[in-house]
Formats: structure tokens, sequence, C-alpha cells
């Protein structure tokens, strides 16, 4: 049986199922097919054999049936696949449990073996569901913006094949019951994509046109911006900020829709209409963002509307929250006062944007979660010429830090309406890979554009190719002075990594133990130039390690046990999920058991196949 033919690359992930009864095979292969996988079947393991000669399959899932000597033929069609086709992901289903044939099934090239219960089905789906979305090779991280062209669950689920690592939400833009709707939706599709919830901080924005029309300013034409309710035209808008008036003055300059269109103030008529003059013509649609410059606003972040949509964000139980418009450390402080009386925690990533923001860096950067240089609204607030040397400063200082830092806005513009972007958009892309940059991020491209899909799969090769041409290290290994001295596991982690790779033996990953993220995030700093696979318990933690480069968080399948435990048992799930290999040699991080309350203080050095060797 075959689900429809795909319409394009991101949807043909194959699998076959080897299984000889034909109502276990035809149940599958629906639950299957709802994953939009194109689904083989084979009675026999002779027919099996045949049908992967004939064809590629990216899963193949083996029943090895009741008894040996039939599980002994299954264990050799894994192995005569994964000779055949090492790339191919093969998941065993046994009513077997013994420890012993479990490794000898991951010995033979298994990714996973689920034991047969009553849910079974239900599990190698959500199994096939992950391994579809194969293991990326790509180190740095994907922000999408999501909008009308993204939204569908078909879409949403195109978005994560792609390459989609967080989620952003705009609250500028959408109602409330919109944006649940989208959050429902990814959750459902993926228990590891982050959501970043964008709140919009005294941003002024336009009103709406007459029928959301677009229209032409003249350069020379005078326009009017008014506190007064009414639908825009060409001679005049409304204004979601009424005491604008009140605040700027004649010779005021004031920048819509990032900057394409100017005016200048000339007066103002019964303390509610700006009238302007237009400097820069150019459209003009619903609800454009306006930026005063030279203007002392009196609004701060959180405005009220943030402080409704910050409830919702607590209540949706958001990863992130991105705060618009940050000018120092108190607005921070303001914001997490209200994500705490909403009764929520939610790590808050500050929108470098505003010419006061720049200032006031460190301290905002010290009282951040994380960064984005959002050059949008930034190349409008200073001249467009500096925002790059302020993206170098600000991914430097954040690397130093070990802050999580996001590249934002325009990366592949001319995307939303063309397959192909500009020789300078690729080169934007890897320049700020190059730069240091934890995540980039696509706005408009994956909001609202014509080719959301086509442009994060490009993102996504332009950033793997970047990373291929950085050094194995990416720093020099940066010093520790001045930092708490557990920090010295990070930069000893590092050291090894590279005196490993000076004597021939790679480290192929860097498994951490980590409760909270900090560990991780640590060893991120040092940028050790190998895969962290971030082991947690809790499935928040390992979302919010989503924005790290390198980090790869894994939610730990074991419950609760003893550190040393706990890594071994991460090593074989981390095997088992194809993210480490029988002859890799990893490096392990993690916690003591005779000390709870320390911080990372354990360094392992493990070769995978003794571990497994040990556990058989
Ligand atoms: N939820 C949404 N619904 C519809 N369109 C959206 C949505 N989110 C974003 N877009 C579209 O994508 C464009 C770019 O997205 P982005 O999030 O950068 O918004 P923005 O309005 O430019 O700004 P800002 O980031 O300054 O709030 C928006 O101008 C809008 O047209
Ligand atoms: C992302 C954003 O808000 C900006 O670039 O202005």
């Amino acid at each position: 049986m075959t689900t429809d033919q795909g319409q394009d690359d991101v949807t043909t992930t194959k699998a076959l199922i080897v299984d000889e009864h034909a109502a276990h095979r035809s149940a599958l292969s629906q639950l299957l097919a709802r994953e939009d996988l194109h689904v083989h079947q084979a009675e026999t393991f002779e027919s099996a054999s045949r049908i992967v000669q004939e064809d590629h399959f990216d899963i193949v899932i083996v029943d090895l049936g009741p008894a040996q000597p039939r599980g002994r033929a299954g264990l050799l069609l894994t192995e005569e696949i994964k000779k055949r086709a090492p790339t191919t992901q093969i998941v065993i289903v046994s009513e077997d449990q013994s420890v012993g044939l479990i490794v000898e099934a991951m010995h033979k090239g298994a990714s996973d073996y689920i034991v047969k219960s009553d849910a079974f089905a239900n599990q190698v789906a959500a199994l096939v569901r992950k391994l579809s979305r194969r293991q990326s090779l790509r180190r740095s991280k994907i922000v999408c913006t999501i909008g009308l062209a993204t939204d569908s669950e078909e879409r949403l689920a195109q978005l994560l094949d792609a390459g989609m690592d967080v989620a952003r939400l705009n609250f500028s833009h959408g109602e409330h019951a919109w944006h649940r709707l989208v959050c429902e939706r990814l959750r459902r599709l993926s228990d590891q994509v982050a959501i970043m919830g964008d709140i919009q901080g005294p941003k002024i924005r336009i009103g709406r046109m007459q029928e959301d029309r677009t229209v032409f300013l003249d350069p020379g034409a005078t326009f009017v911006l008014t506190s007064r309710p009414l639908e825009g035209d060409a001679n005049i808008v409304s204004l979601d900020y009424p005491s604008l008036p009140q605040e700027v003055k004649p010779g005021h300059d004031l920048y819509l829709n990032d900057g394409l269109v100017a005016l200048r103030v000339e007066e103002v008529i019964d303390g509610t209409d700006i009238v302007t003059r237009v400097l820069h013509g150019g459209p003009l649609t619903s609800r454009k963002g306006i930026n005063a410059p030279r203007v002392q606003l009196s609004a701060t972040v959180p405005t009220d509307k943030d402080r409704r949509d910050i409830e919702l964000a607590v209540a949706l139980d958001l990863d992130f929250l991105a705060v618009s418009f940050v000018t120092g450390a108190a607005d921070l402080e303001r914001v997490r006062g209200v994500v705490h009386e909403a009764g929520g925690h939610i790590p808050l990533i500050s929108k470098i944007e505003r010419a006061a923001a720049i200032d006031n860096y460190k301290e905002i950067m010290d009282a951040s979660d994380g960064i984005m240089v959002a050059r949008g609204d930034l190349a409008v607030e200073i001249p467009t010429e500096d925002v790059p040397y302020h993206q170098k400063d600000f991914i430097e200082q954040c690397n130093q830090a070990g802050v999580p830092v996001i590249c934002a806005t325009q990366m592949l513009e001319s995307m939303t309406v063309s397959p192909v972007p500009t020789r300078a958009e690729v080169n934007d892309v890897f320049n700020a890979i190059l730069d240091g940059a934890d995540a980039v991020m696509l706005s408009a491209e994956s909001a609202s554009g014509a080719y959301p899909i086509e442009t994060v799969q490009l993102m996504s090769r332009i950033v793997t190719n970047a990373e291929a041409s950085l050094p194995p290290q990416e720093f020099d290994i940066r010093d520790t002075a001045g930092t708490p001295y557990f920090e010295v596991i990070g930069h000893g982690i590092s050291t090894m990594v590279r005196h490993m790779d000076s004597r021939g033996d790679h480290i192929s990953a860097i498994v951490a133990i980590t409760r909270e993220g900090y560990s991780a995030r640590m060893l991120a700093k040092y940028r050790p130039g190998v895969p962290i696979i971030a082991a947690t318990h809790d499935p928040r933690v390992a979302r919010q390690l989503m924005l790290s480069r390198s980090v790869k968080p894994m939610l730990l399948d074991n419950t609760l046990a003893d550190p040393s435990t706990v890594t071994q048992m991460a090593i074989l799930q981390a095997l088992r999920e194809g993210r480490v290999r029988v002859d890799d040699i990893v490096l392990t991080a993690s916690g003591s058991s005779w000390a709870p309350q320390s911080h990372t203080n354990f360094i392992g050095l493990f070769a995978v196949r003794d571990l497994l060797d040990s556990a058989s």
C-alpha cells in the first residue's frame, strides 16, 4: 500500500513494514499513512529482502515474530539492510524483552527496539515520526515566524521537517484564538519544537486602510496621522498610540513600513492630527509600524496589550518570550514581574532595536536569557550602515557570556516572492553563523511568503555549509577567569575534545545530563565543535535548549535514577535514537550522587561499544 504520492520532496519518507500478520500490517500502515509516509508492506523476511534490494527505504519496521529461529532471521535481515543501506533506520518490534536480544539487535544496527504491548502500534508510529524528522547535522538553530502562509497542520509539519527548531508567534498580529490554535497544532506535531511568543512593546502602528487596500504615498504630498479612529487612505490614517501627537514636534522625522516611507512633521492640529510632508514615498498597508527615532516616547514595555499577551503566553506554557523595544534592565524586571504575576516562568529574549538598547547593552544582556538582533527596527532607529558593526559586537558579547543570540530580519527576504534568494542574502545567513549567532530567524519569509518551506530548507543548507567552514574548535578556548569555578568543566571538556582530535581520536558527541539546562548551556559556551546531547527528564528544559548552538536536547525516557546510571541510560538512548553510533567515543558531563547539591562535577570518557558489551 502506498499513501498519496507527495507533491514535493518534503513528504517522501519511505517506510517498509515487515510482519507476518496482515491485520497488524494494515493497522500500522494506516497509522503511518497519517504521518504522510509512503508505506510498503512485506509478509516474510525473504520478500522484504527482495524489496530492499530494489528500492531504498528510510525506515524499516521489522516484527521479529513470536519465537526463535524466526527472530534470528529478522536480525539477519537487519544486518543485511544496514550493510546495503547504512542510512536506513531499522525499528525492531518483538514480544521478547531479554536484554541480550535487545543488545544484539543494536549491534546489528537497529535504531530502536519496541517491546510489543497493547499500545505498540501507536508507539511505533510516534517513533517513526521522530525518525523521519531526520537527525540533522546542523548545529545552529532556525527560528520561523508563523503566519497565515504556514498555520495549517500540514504546513507546520513541513516546516518541522524542513528544519524549524523554534516557532515564533508575533503577538503584533493575529487574535489570541489564532495563537492558541497554532500552539495546539505545534504541540500535537512535536514535543521538541520550542515556541517563542513575541510581545509588541511600545511599537506604534498605523490603523487599518479602507478594505485593507495598499495605498501609495507620493513624495512631497501631505499625509496626516491621527489619533481619531477612521479607515485610512492616501491622505490620512489612524494611529494606535493616542499620545503621539503630544510627543512629536515639527521637524521630527517618522518612518513607516520599516523605513520604506519617511515623513517630516510640519504641525500638530487639535492635539490629535499630525500633519506631515512625505519625504520618501512608497506603498503602505494596514497595521504597518512607525518608528520615531528622535522622539522621547512616554510608553514603556510592557503595555496593556503586552500584559494580556503575557497572560496568554503563560497559559500556553510558551518556551520563550521575546520582548520588543527594550531600553534597559528595568524593562525586563517589569516584564518578568508580569510573567510571575500570571503564575509563569518564561525565559526572556531581549530584542535589540532601539538606540538606547545599544547604550545599555551590557546590563540588558546580563538581565536576559537570550538576545535577538532585531535588524528591522534597529536599521530605522540608527543609521542602517551602523547595523553590521553592532550585529557582530552583540553576537561576540553574547558568545563571551554564553547567552544565546538570534540574528533576525530580512535574512532571505526576497524569497517572500521568489524561489531564489539574492546572492547577498545567502552571504548574510552564512556570515551570521561565522559571526557566532546561535540561531537565524525568518519573518515574512515563513509567515506570509510564497515559498516558506523552500526558504527553511535553503536556510538549513546555508547554515550547514557555514558550520562546515568553521574551524573544528570554533574559538580559541576561552579563559574562565571571572566565571564560577565549576565553569572549568565546560572549558575542560572543550580542551579534551581538541586534544582527542589532535591524537586522531574523534569525539563524536558530549552527553550532558542536565536538570535545568544550565550545564548544557555552560558546555555550549565553550563551543566544543561537536554536538552536545543534553539529556533531561524535563520536556520544558529540553525545548528551552533548542535555541543554543550545538545543543541537541534529548528527553530521557527512563525514570529518575542515580547520576551514573542516568548517564549510562542516556548513552544507550542516544544510540537507539541514532544520535551516536556503536563505534563512537563520547564525553559525558553529569553531577554525582554523593554531592547532589553541586553543579556538574563529573566528566566521563566512553567508547559506546564498551558500554553495550557491559550491558549485554
Ligand atoms: N500572525 C500573523 N498573521 C498574519 N501575518 C503575519 C503574522 N505574523 C507575521 N505576519 C506577516 O509577516 C510580516 C513579517 O513578520 P514580523 O513578525 O517580522 O512582523 P513585523 O510587523 O514586521 O514586525 P515586528 O517584528 O517589528 O513586530 C508581517 O509584517 C506580517 O505581514
Ligand atoms: C524582528 C523584529 O522585530 C525586527 O527586526 O524589528
